[in-house]
This record gives structure tokens, C-alpha cells and sequence, in this order.
């Protein structure tokens, strides 16, 4: 349950000139069944992902492959933990390192002030054992009772899924770029030090805040991804709002049987300002409660990142500067929700 302190309602609660979000019109979407259909389907496949990086940073996936059955059990079990007493959910996270993002929170988002309508589950996800590629663990001090541990199990289990998904889209990405080595994204997020995280979220859906407070309230404010790619999936409640290039802002209609891909911050720095980090953010249903579970895909602590030389091409300007993600995390977590990261890492020239 999230309860709220007087006076923060106010905070999340968007004035009321902020009107409802229209609908995405032509919403990009790719079939990856099609892409696994035979070097036309794939062709055709990796194109429409690059133009949707380019123009939206956004696009939704369809014939993943990722079994209805281990959604539909991962939601369950994700609504489960949530009903649970506030109590036994802070319990369940007692042992994460205090100071870390990770464990279990409610209406703080990160350590710089920002509130949300949300509670939440935030995972880093690590590659076990010395191979790169080897199965996902979520670390055993992070969810430790033995009624969790199925629940741990079971976010391994999705996470494994939803990463090989993430894969074959970085893939296309690559090619869809024209870049020869296909490998150079997905290798980042297969690294064994991959700095990839899962995070639950839980809206709880609140009837009485639209009379009270004229205007929307704010389950996660806007805000870009710091990592390679997000890939999200929720159950059938809206929510989820994205910023068009003009700056509008356009709702996603929910589908529980797809997911939905962010390109963050890392990958619009990997492409030069090819494809685009997108602003998004989720407004509080007023009826259902929205659960999401989204896996962020990151590099190696100590990699480096700068524009790709095949993507700023010869005598081309590279819009961005060298750093580690490690540089870029310390930067970026050091910020609050809605500012712009990338900016301190542009190039003046
Ligand atoms: C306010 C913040 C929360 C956040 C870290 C930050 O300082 C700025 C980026 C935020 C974000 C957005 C995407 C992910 O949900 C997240 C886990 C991430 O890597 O960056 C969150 C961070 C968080 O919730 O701790
Ligand atoms: O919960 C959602 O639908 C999106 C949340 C989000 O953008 C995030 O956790 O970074
Ligand atoms: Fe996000």
C-alpha cells in the first residue's frame, strides 16, 4: 500500500493543465516471429527498428516468444508480493545494502527528492557463474525468505527470457543501423559484469484523486533511461506516456501479450544521437491498479562508452565525449528523475 504524508500528494499531482495524454497513433510495432522468418523478414524486420529508434525511441514487440503461461505467473506472483503487509515487503528487503537502489520502496524514487504514486521492487541482475551469457541471478540477500525465494526464482526465470528477447532486438538494431559487427550492443548486455537491473512496479489506482486534485497524478515522472535499452511489460492498465520530438506527449495502449522497448541514454550516445533516449512517464490509473515489470539492459561497469567510429563516419562529429558507465551512473543517479543526463556529456564543437 503507498501512504502518503501531507503535503506530497500535492507533488506528484500534475496541475490540471496538463490534459490527458492523446493515444499513439501508428504506434511502431515489430513482429520478431517475421524477423525469424528468413533473411527477407529479417531485413525488413531490423529496418522497422531503426526507424522507430530514430524517430520515437520507442516501438512495441510482437511474436517474442516469451511463453503467455511465465508472464501471466509473473504478474500473479508480482501482485502477491504487493498485497502483502508493508511491513513484510520492507522485511523482505532488509538485507539490501543500505544507501544501494536496491530492495523494495514506496512513493522514492532514487535518493534526490523525486516521489511517485508507486511502490517497487528494484533487482541488479548479474550474469552467475564465470561465462558470459550464463543464467541471471537476482542476488540471494535481496530477496532472502524462503516465501520469496520462488518469487526470486521466478523473476530469474523471466529475466532469462526477457534478456535473449533484448538480444535478438539489439541484434536488428545493429543491422538495422547497417553496422557489420551485429554483436557490438548485444555483447554489452551479455558482458559477465553487466550492470543490467530488473524493477517491479505496483500503481496502486486511486478513484478519489481526480476530484480532489482536478489534474493527473504522477505514478513515475518523466524521465529518460540511463542504460542500453529498457524493455517493459505490463499488465492490460494504461499508464504509460511517452514525448514525442515536438515535446507532446502521447499515451501507450496497454497489451499484456507484448512488450514495449525504451531506447536509453547509453544507446543514443552508442549511435551518435542516431537513435533517441525517450522521455517517458506513467500517470496513475484512476480504476485499475498497473503492474510493469521492466528489465534495463546495461554495459560493464568499467566499459567505454562513446559514438560507435562506423556511426560517426568519416570526418563526422562525434556528439558526444568518452566515459565509463560507471562515470555516467555516478552522473546520472546524482540527478533528479526529470533532468537531462546526456547534456554534460555533449561535445562543444
Ligand atoms: C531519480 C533517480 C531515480 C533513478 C536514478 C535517478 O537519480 C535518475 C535516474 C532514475 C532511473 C530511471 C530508470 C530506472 O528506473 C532507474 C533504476 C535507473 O537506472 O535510472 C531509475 C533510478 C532509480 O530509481 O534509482
Ligand atoms: O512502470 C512503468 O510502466 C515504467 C516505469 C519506468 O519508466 C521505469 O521504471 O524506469
Ligand atoms: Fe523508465
Amino acid at each position: 500500500m503507498v501512504v502518503l504524508a501531507k503535503g506530497e500528494l500535492e507533488q506528484i499531482a500534475l496541475p490540471a493543465v496538463h490534459k490527458t495524454a492523446p493515444p499513439l497513433a501508428d504506434l511502431p510495432e515489430v513482429d520478431l516471429s517475421v524477423a525469424r522468418s528468413g533473411s527477407e523478414g529479417r531485413a525488413a524486420a531490423a529496418r522497422a527498428v531503426a526507424a522507430a529508434c530514430e524517430e520515437h525511441g520507442f516501438f512495441k514487440v510482437t511474436g517474442h516468444g516469451v511463453p503467455a503461461e511465465l508472464l501471466a505467473r509473473v504478474e500473479n506472483a508480482a501482485a502477491a508480493f504487493f498485497a502483502l503487509s508493508q511491513r513484510d515487503k520492507e522485511a523482505a528487503m532488509s538485507a539490501a545494502t543500505p544507501g544501494s537502489p536496491f530492495g523494495y520502496a514506496s512513493k522514492r524514487i532514487g535518493n534526490n527528492g523525486d516521489l511517485g504514486w508507486v511502490e517497487y521492487l528494484l533487482l541488479g541482475v548479474t550474469a552467475a557463474g564465470a561465462e558470459a551469457g550464463a543464467p541471471l541471478s537476482v542476488p540471494e540477500e535481496v530477496v532472502p525468505s524462503a516465501s520469496l525465494c520462488s518469487f526470486r526464482d521466478l523473476l530469474n526465470e523471466y529475466t532469462v527470457a526477457v534478456r535473449r528477447m533484448t538480444c535478438q532486438l539489439l541484434e536488428l538494431m545493429a543491422e538495422g543501423l547497417g553496422m557489420e559487427d551485429r554483436d557490438a550492443f548485444t555483447r554489452l548486455v551479455l558482458h559477465k559484469e553487466s550492470d543490467s537491473m530488473l524493477r517491479v512496479n505496483h500503481y496502486p489506482p486511486r478513484p478519489e484523486l481526480k476530484q480532489h486534485h482536478g489534474g493527473r497524478v504522477t505514478g513515475f515522472g518523466e524521465h529518460t533511461d540511463p542504460q542500453i535499452i529498457s524493455v517493459l511489460r505490463s499488465n492490460a492498465t494504461s499508464g504509460l506516456e511517452i514525448a514525442l520530438r515536438d515535446g507532446d506527449w502521447v499515451s501507450v495502449p496497454p497489451d499484456q501479450t507484448s512488450f514495449f522497448v525504451n531506447v536509453g541514454d547509453a544507446l543514443q550516445v552508442l549511435t551518435n544521437g542516431r537513435f533517441r533516449s525517450v522521455r517517458h512517464r506513467v500517470m496513475v490509473n484512476n480504476i485499475q491498479p498497473r503492474v510493469s515489470v521492466i528489465f534495463f539492459g546495461g554495459p560493464p561497469p568499467r566499459e567505454t562508452l562513446a559514438p560507435l567510429p562506423q556511426l560517426v563516419g568519416e570526418g563526422g562529429r562525434s556528439r558526444y565525449k568518452e566515459f565509463t558507465w560507471c562515470e555516467y551512473k555516478a552522473s546520472a543517479y546524482g540527478t533528479k528523475l526529470a533532468a537531462n543526463r546526456l547534456c554534460h556529456f555533449e561535445t562543444t564543437n
